[in-house]
């Protein structure tokens, strides 16, 4: 059962935020499906989902290494992996890339997204891939490699000849082949140059559709890789009949190919390294806070700000327009305190926000002050119907929402003036002589790899003079490369048990001003 806040939440943001009110806007890139950025020929769909495939393909299952962790970002000098596609996912993907989402989790919701955005099945996306620091194994199928070959690295992957089958079909619904790449099976190198694999009359290739299963049945002309002039090169013809057409003819129903190719393409974005273990699959979450604001004020109360995003979806029982939520909190001791957060729903496009799967959210903003001397401890949010009276209470499994009030991040006291990064917290008096430290996240390029490693360089906070409503003011001063400008920081006091961090904050939203308190 989903617990907040999870180091996942990123993950799920990025999965379930892609338009409207609050967006991450990460299917933007393949929306529609034939969207390719402008450049001609190309279809970024396609590119994520054979990114994968190639990252995937030399995954040994009985040794347990390789599989989706990203390697191929270390592997474009290779001849089985031609073509621009890969950079140009990862250059996309580069966006979205944190300590919360690795590359290789991306690469994974890139299929997941792709697939969608393209009217295919529902492909359960489950996290916590861990990305290669290093090339793996040479052996992605090359379309002139003969059939045993291409069989035998499908099993080493862990998968049987009909798997094999389904996956290449679920695969060449997508893009084609391109004559820059393979100008010896197109028979024509010019820059944009596409021989789509369902043909290139039809809008068909930008549709998550199983033509070329039926277009193969037929004998329909279209897919190089089956009916290409070099026999050698026609990899798909022979893939496709390895089983005497069995597969095939069962894919050529079409809603037989929707379920195998969601449950082929889940299964190839879980092949990982057994050193990593996935989640659960992600799921919305129902009712989902954004502390945006938890810190002194120049008065000396603390704001207390964010947003609770509740889940709209048809089939929740929630309509947009008939919701109020507000929140009751447990002071710093557990006890309840009097009177309730009231907010305000969101009006700004609608308030709402849209995701993969037909997923909607509505969203309500809160701002209200507390008493540093009280503090906070923790919230539940109440979901009301108005025109019912019904009230959902939310609890976080019986928990209810953590707050920590024992070190406050005052963002409006940091600050980001060219390569010097000053980080200010606010620590509780009666923690004020245990450890503070700023883990702050650096971008480190890497020759040749568009995804840059991410190292955590700890910096101990020092005390100021300033003192506040029984708090303490701590600074942190690090520099940052240019790369690292944009990035991501912990600030965790204490330590074991009684340790308690603010996690994941972006250095984005920082002026060049350091503000007084
Ligand atoms: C025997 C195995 C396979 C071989 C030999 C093979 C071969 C090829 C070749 C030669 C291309 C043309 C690439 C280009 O010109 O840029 C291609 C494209 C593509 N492949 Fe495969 N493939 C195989 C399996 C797969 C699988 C399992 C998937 C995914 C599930 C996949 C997904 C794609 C996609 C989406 C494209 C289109 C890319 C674009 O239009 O940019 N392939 N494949």
């Amino acid at each position: 059962e989903y617990v907040w806040p999870s180091i996942y939440d990123e993950l799920e943001d990025i999965m379930m935020l892609q338009s409207g009110y609050i967006r991450k806007g990460f299917s933007d890139a393949v929306s529609p499906c034939s969207f390719g950025t402008n450049v001609e020929g190309r279809q970024n769909a396609a590119e994520w989902i054979r990114t994968a495939y190639h990252d995937m393909a030399t995954h040994d299952a009985a040794a347990g290494t390789g599989g989706l962790d990203a390697s191929i970002m270390f592997e474009l000098d290779r001849d089985e992996n031609v073509g621009s596609a890969f950079n140009n996912t990862f250059g996309f993907l580069s966006n979205y890339y944190s300590v919360r989402a690795s590359a290789s989790d991306l690469v994974a919701l890139a299929v997941v997204a792709a697939t969608n955005r393209c009217d295919g099945p529902k492909v359960p996306f489950r996290a916590g891939r861990i990305d290669a620091t290093e090339a793996g194994p040479l052996g992605v199928p090359k379309p002139e490699e003969d059939l045993t070959t291409h069989t035998n690295r499908f099993a080493t992957a862990g998968f049987n000849t009909s798997d094999m089958i389904e996956m290449v079909a679920c695969g060449h619904t997508l893009g084609g082949v391109h004559g820059v790449n393979f100008p010896q099976i197109t028979g024509n190198s010019s820059e944009g140059q596409v021989s789509r694999f369902e043909g290139d009359n039809s809008t068909s290739s930008a549709e998550f559709d199983n033509v070329v299963v039926t277009q193969y049945l037929n004998g329909t002309p279209g897919n190089l890789l089956v009916l290409g002039g070099n026999d050698t090169t026609n990899s798909d013809k022979r893939v496709f009949g390895a089983d005497a057409n069995e597969t095939m003819n069962a894919l050529a129903d079409p809603a037989v190919f929707q379920t195998k190719c969601a449950d082929i393409l889940e299964r190839m974005i879980n092949s990982v390294p057994s050193t990593v273990a996935l989640t659960d699959v992600i799921e919305p979450v129902e009712i989902k806070p954004y502390v945006n604001t938890l810190g002194l004020n120049s008065n000396g109360t603390i704001d207390f700000g964010g947003r609770i995003r509740v889940r709209t979806t048809a089939g929740t029982g929630r309509n947009n327009n008939d919701l109020a939520v507000h929140l009751t909190y447990a002071d710093r001791n557990g006890a309840n305190a009097s009177g309730t957060i009231t907010s305000t729903q969101a009006t700004y496009l609608g308030g709402t926000s849209s995701g993969l799967f037909r997923e909607v959210f509505s969203w309500f903003e809160f701002a209200t002050t507390l008493d540093p001397s009280t503090g906070a401890s923790k919230f539940n949010v109440h979901v009301t119907t108005p025109s019912t009276g019904v009230v959902e209470t939310f609890d976080n499994v019986g928990q209810g929402f953590p707050l920590v009030d024992a070190v406050l991040y005052q963002q409006p006291q940091s600050c980001r003036v060219a390569g010097n990064l000053t980080i200010t917290a606010a620590v509780r008096k009666d923690r004020a002589e245990e450890a503070l430290t700023l883990g702050l996240v650096h971008k480190v390029p890497r020759q040749g790899v568009v995804i840059d490693a991410l190292e955590v360089r700890p910096v101990a906070f020092e005390k100021t003079s300033v003192e506040k409503s029984g708090y303490i003011l701590f600074q942190a001063h690090s520099s940052l490369s240019v790369d690292s400008y944009s990035t991501t920081f912990d600030v965790t006091l204490g330590e074991g048990d009684a340790q308690s961090t603010i996690e994941f904050q972006r250095t984005n939203v920082l002026t060049d001003t350091c503000k007084s308190l």
